[in-house]
């Protein structure tokens, strides 16, 4: 199965357990990795056969952004969701990083890869 990907894409949203974390917007930074055949993608070099990593960055964005979750993990739990049903993707695997939140690390986070089967796009 080949790969789509998204590195880096940073996100600004409410995201926290502690009260100070409650009010404030903070940076999170997310690593995505999407199964999906390019052969047909490839052979006509056509969009609309392609998993359109523009349109997935936007999708997460726009999610994430709306979202005032406390832990990473439902955050990452529900945005893998959300890549399962809006695109026809196998699988996808989601690094999302929080900068910053603990002294003395460059990031810390959770990593999940969940699949398609039981899924609307698939
Ligand atoms: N496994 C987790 N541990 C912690 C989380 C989390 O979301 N998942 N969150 C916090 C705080 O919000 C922290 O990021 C603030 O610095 C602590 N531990």
């Amino acid at each position: 199965m080949d790969t789509v990907f998204i590195e880096q894409l940073t996100v600004d949203t409410v995201i926290g357990v502690y009260d100070w974390e409650r009010k404030i917007r903070q940076k999170l930074i997310l690593d995505v990795e999407m199964g999906f055949d390019i052969k047909a993608a490839a052979a006509s070099d056509d969009l609309s056969k392609a998993l359109d990593y523009s349109a997935v960055a936007t999708a997460l964005t726009q999610f994430i952004e709306s979202t005032e979750f406390k832990l990473v993990e439902t955050l990452v739990e529900q945005s893998a969701e959300l890549v399962l049903n809006q695109f026809a993707v196998a699988w996808v695997k989601i690094k999302l990083a929080k900068p910053g939140a603990v002294r003395g690390s460059r990031a810390v986070g959770v990593t999940i890869m969940r699949t398609a089967e039981g899924h609307g796009a698939n």
